[in-house]
This record gives structure tokens, sequence and C-alpha cells, in this order.
């Protein structure tokens, strides 16, 4: 389990989260909705080490997660897919998984190289292009192989769909299941919140730096005026 307890964090200076906790079961996928602003990057840069707590605790199994370094984080299992499916694109897409794959031992990277173009195989012709003359989707494919080259025990993915085809929202949709369904637990955030909630088991939506629900996703499908309301309030603040 991944837990993130009472996260208070501030951003120059100014509160942006106060007091989030939420919980990522291994197996499942968990999705974190909210309007703009509400903070659902922030909680991600939190969980990944790449900014400091003012106070709370994140803890993988037990084990405190919030005062280490990014590299540290992801050694300890938590991947994390940033907004925007950003890639070295002067880089081969080849060379992208391979910089991803550089804290594994030599030896092991061929295999992890095989296991991530297996989910996506739709890189295996792509391997010696830049990445920059990848599509957004193909991007964000490699995005997710990157994240996931080290076999880690959590994903994290900070909007997975943003200015993608329905198509290929609907292909990472399925890889997002079949990740899950090995046994690693995702935590979603998702702008398309039909789609997050069709696929996740649990959701929690923030509103303001605050969790304003935590419960079943399918309580957010039979009632979206939680959701709405939540927007609403986002909107008028
Ligand atoms: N680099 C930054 N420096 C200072 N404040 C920031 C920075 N980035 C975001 N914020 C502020 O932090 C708060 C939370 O923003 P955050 O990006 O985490 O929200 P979000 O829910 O991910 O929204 P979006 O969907 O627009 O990315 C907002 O008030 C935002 O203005």
């Amino acid at each position: 389990m991944l837990q993130v307890q009472d996260l208070v964090l501030h951003r120059s200076g100014k509160a942006v989260l106060h007091g989030v906790s939420l919980e990522i079961p291994a197996g499942q996928i968990t999705a974190l909705v909210g309007a703009n602003g509400a903070g659902k990057s922030s909680t991600v840069m939190a969980i990944a080490g790449a900014l400091p707590l003012t106070s709370g605790r994140i803890e993988l199994s037990g084990h405190a997660l919030h005062r280490m370094r990014p590299e540290a984080v992801r050694a300890a299992g938590v991947a994390v897919v940033p907004e925007g499916h950003k890639v070295l694109g002067d880089l081969s897409v080849r060379d992208n998984l391979r910089v991803a794959a550089s804290a594994l031992p030599a030896a092991e990277v061929p295999a992890a190289l095989q296991r991530v173009l297996a989910v996506f195989p739709e890189l295996e012709v792509k391997l010696a292009q830049p990445a920059k003359s990848l599509s957004g989707g193909q991007k964000q494919m490699v995005c997710i192989a990157q994240a996931l080259i080290a076999a880690p025990r959590y994903l994290v993915i900070d909007e997975l769909s943003l200015g993608l085809s329905p198509m290929i929202v609907k292909r990472l949709a399925d890889v997002v299941q079949q990740i899950a369904a090995q046994g690693v637990g995702v935590l979603l955030i998702e702008q398309f919140t039909s789609l997050a909630l069709a696929i996740s088991t649990q959701a929690c939506v923030l509103e303001r730096g605050r969790i304003a629900f935590n419960g079943a996703s399918g309580t957010l499908r039979e009632r979206p005026e939680i959701l709405h309301s939540s927007y609403l309030a986002s909107a008028a603040q």
C-alpha cells in the first residue's frame, strides 16, 4: 500500500495542499480528479520526491518516502509519468528507454526493454527513430514504458489522456488496466473524469487542496452531483 498522510505543501510561499490523505492499494487503479489548480500535480510531484512537504508523510508499505530524492523514490518502486508526455526528442526511442533503464544492472536491461516492448509492441518499429518524430500518443507510450522499465510496484500517471485521440486513449486505458491486473498499484490523475471513474475502483476528489470525496468510483459514477459541486466550488473561488 502506498499511503499519503496529511500532506501539507507550499509552493512559492502559498499553501496549495492542506492535509491531503489518500491510499493507493496494490493491484488497483485509484483515480485522483479535481478542477484545474486543485492540487493534483502538486500531489504527484510530492509523491515523486520532486517537491518538499511542509508536513505529512508518504509511506510505501510502512517505509517513509517523503524525505527521499526522486531517484530513491523510483528505486523504492514508485514510478511517475509526469504531465505532458515529454520525451528526449533528439534521442531515438531506444535511447529514451535505455536512459530510463540506466539505474538497472546492465545485464538486466535487454530483458527490461523486451518486457516494455511487449506492453507496447507498436514502439518496436519506431526504436531507431528520434522520439520527436512520434505522435503524442506514441510519446505517451514511451513515457509509460520508461516508467515501467524498472518494474515498479506503484505507478503514478499525471494526465493520461490530455491532448490525445479517443482511439489512443482507449488503448492506453487498456494498458493501465492490464498493469494494475498484474499487481501494480496505479494512481491515475485524469481530466477526463468519465474515463478515470470507468477504470478505477477508488476515487478521490481534490478541491482547492483538500480531499472533498474519497470512496468507491461507482459512487461518483452514480452520483455525478458530488463531482459537479466540487468543480463549481473551485470555479467560485
Ligand atoms: N510552479 C508553481 N509555483 C507556485 N505555485 C504553483 C506552481 N504550480 C502550480 N502552482 C499552484 O499550486 C496550486 C495547485 O496547482 P496544481 O498544478 O497542483 O493543480 P492541478 O490540480 O494539477 O491543476 P492543473 O490541472 O491545472 O494542472 C495552484 O494554486 C497553482 O496556482
